[in-house]
């Protein structure tokens, strides 16, 4: 068994970029800038986008966080976004979600100038990707695909299931799998609430991508021997007696998934590093292509 370390690669990754961002100030060229939005306080939220502009500092790009109360009005945030997308200074930008009620995720997303959609969310970035036009990939999916890569996984003619349908993980987890070229070309079941006897669909899988935010849903019963686990839950659980009351937990049952699995990425330290090194390679593609 393998462990796809997402700490790891991540780690590397952030060493590449940091590298290009060396080049470009050595030729006088401005820095990547990310800016991120945010309405709201939800504690686990402020935590990942601060992970996010830790990550920029690291590698040395210009970073803002743009802190929006819960009570913001949907006018409000698309006057931001409006902001955002005319401000030449902005390489790309992201809206944190989930948003508040009032506010309809949906409209918020078109309004992103798909240009600086370093998140891949704007229908125009998203249909790009299903007809393999180049073009920004979600950061989570991009993360699982670098990381097979990175592994040297096989995916082609392999059977890969997907638990889960959200826009920002599953479906478009779904879509690359299957794509041509690697990683990629797949055979792709994609499982969700109305999946009629799931384990007789993950038991034929050879590779699950588990995107569901059920901590432990997935048991070594559920699975094929030397199949191939990718744990994108990531479900903060209360526990008294963990340093911060609480451990932040995956969709797998790792102690006995991971002695009949092949390669699995574990939780924390798997794809969660990966979405932002992901974010961060996307925010390069945006400054790179603002430059033609
Ligand atoms: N517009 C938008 N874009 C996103 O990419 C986006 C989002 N909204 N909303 C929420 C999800 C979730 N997400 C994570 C990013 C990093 C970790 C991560 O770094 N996790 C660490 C643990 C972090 C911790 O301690 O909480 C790990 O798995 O090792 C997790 C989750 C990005 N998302």
């Amino acid at each position: 068994m393998t462990i796809l370390d997402g700490k790891k690669v991540s780690n590397d990754i952030k060493d590449e970029i940091t590298e290009q961002v060396k080049k470009m100030v050595a030729k006088g060229e401005k820095v990547p800038h990310l800016a991120a939005i945010i309405v709201g306080n939800d504690g686990a939220s402020l935590t990942y986008v601060a992970s996010k502009v830790r990550a920029c500092e690291r590698v040395g790009f210009e970073s803002t966080m743009v802190r929006m109360s819960n009570t913001t009005s949907e006018v409000e945030l698309l006057d931001k976004i409006e902001e955002l997308n005319t401000n030449s200074d902005v390489d790309g930008f992201i809206i944190q979600l989930p948003l508040p009620p009032q506010i309809n995720t949906q409209k918020v997303l078109m309004a992103v100038n798909p240009d600086k959609d370093v998140d891949g969310f704007h229908p125009m970035n998203f249909g790009k990707m299903a007809l393999d036009m180049s073009t920004f990939i979600p950061a989570t999916p991009f993360g699982i695909l670098e990381l097979l890569d990175r592994y040297g996984v096989e995916t082609k003619g392999k059977h890969t299931v997907v638990i889960g349908r959200s826009h920002i993980v599953g479906r478009p987890m779904s879509i690359l799998m299957g794509r041509k070229g690697f990683p990629g070309n797949s055979t792709v079941t994609l499982t969700h609430s109305h999946t009629k006897n799931i384990t007789q669909i993950t038991s034929q899988a050879d590779i699950v991508i588990s995107a569901l935010g059920v901590p432990n849903f997935l048991k070594a019963e559920m699975i094929k021997d030397d199949a191939v686990i990718i744990d994108v839950g990531i479900t903060r659980v209360v526990d008294e007696t963990a340093p911060k009351g609480y451990v932040i937990t995956g969709d797998v049952d790792f102690e006995n998934v991971s002695k009949k699995a092949s390669f699995i990425t574990p939780v924390p330290g798997g794809v969660g590093p990966m979405t932002i090194a992901m974010l961060l390679k996307n925010t390069l593609l945006a400054r790179e292509r603002h430059m033609q």
